[in-house]
């Protein structure tokens, strides 16, 4: 088992309770996607389980390790490896892409060959693998700045695939990309997923990728799990009561706010 919550909570500083009482496990194998509406929760969990936020209450464990209790050594080698795939990555805008791919094992190397790979990089056939998988190698010079929305997160998918960690999170990892790329991306993710024998959790907005593409959905709300299970029992009342909401009211739009989509892609 990689991934155990038992009654975690989270407290924003300001007071705002984003999560209450997550009780969760997630085994190596497996491939969940999380959803749910805006601000429900769904960022905050996965900053969670990067360690990048630390539970208010409750307990977590993550590859066999409870990140409150680890002194700041112990705490840096176990984020070095979890992956976390960000929605608007952040790149330097001057940085040439080969350097912010090469950034993701920056976490596994002493401080000194870190700062010299920063400036002389030094497995460009690396970076230029990643990117190949995500149909990005031409740019492999091109600076951040220089690059769509889609392409940045493209380099920040390549960056946590170079960086090959045990645990691999995604925020949002597709919103910006077309219909063909969100649906390539997935599908490597999902295979490298496999491939390596790592857990993959990511949240999307978009709940017909999310049925397509991973086999457990968990559906969150208002910072609580409303359900988790296999994706094709998802159904369209789990789906009405994960979306409705209560400070919208549009008398044009009757019915559902997420349909149910007909089809599981048939490669899973
Ligand atoms: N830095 C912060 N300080 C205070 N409150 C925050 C902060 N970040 C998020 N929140 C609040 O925590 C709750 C959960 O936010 P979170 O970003 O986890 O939601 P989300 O499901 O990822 O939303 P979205 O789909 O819009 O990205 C929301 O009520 C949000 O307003």
């Amino acid at each position: 088992m990689s991934i155990s919550l038992n009654g975690v909570a989270y407290t924003h500083p300001n007071g705002t309770q984003a999560l209450r009482s997550i009780n969760l496990r997630i085994d190596a194998d497996e491939q969940v996607a999380i959803i749910g509406s805006s601000g429900a929760g769904k960022t905050t969990l996965l900053k969670l389980l990067a360690t990048s936020l630390m539970a208010s209450s409750g307990e977590l464990e993550l590859l066999q390790q409870h990140p409150r209790r680890l002194r700041s050594g112990a705490l840096r080698q176990l984020r070095s490896r979890i992956g976390l795939i960000h929605q608007s990555p952040p790149l330097p805008p001057r940085q040439r892409v080969v350097t912010a791919v090469l950034a993701g094992r920056l976490g596994q190397r002493s401080l000194a060959r870190a700062c010299l790979s920063l400036c002389y990089p030094s497995d460009i056939s690396g970076a230029r693998a990643e990117l190949s998988r995500l149909d990005l190698s031409d740019k492999l010079f091109a600076r951040c700045d220089q690059l769509s929305g889609g392409q940045q997160q493209r380099v920040g998918i390549a960056r946590v695939l170079y960086q090959q960690p045990d645990l691999m999170l995604a925020d949002e990892p597709v919103s910006a990309m077309d219909p063909v790329l969100a649906e390539h991306t997935l599908n490597t993710l999902g295979s490298i997923a496999r491939e390596r024998g790592v857990p993959l959790i990511a949240s999307l907005h978009a709940v017909e990728l999310a049925l397509r593409h991973f086999p457990r959905i968990i559906g969150l709300r208002a910072g609580e799990i409303l359900f988790d299970k296999a994706a094709e029992t998802v159904s369209q009342q789990d789906l009405d009561a994960l979306y409705v909401n209560t400070g919208l009211s549009d008398p044009r739009q009757q019915g559902s706010a997420v349909v149910l989509p007909p089809l599981r892609n048939p490669c899973l």
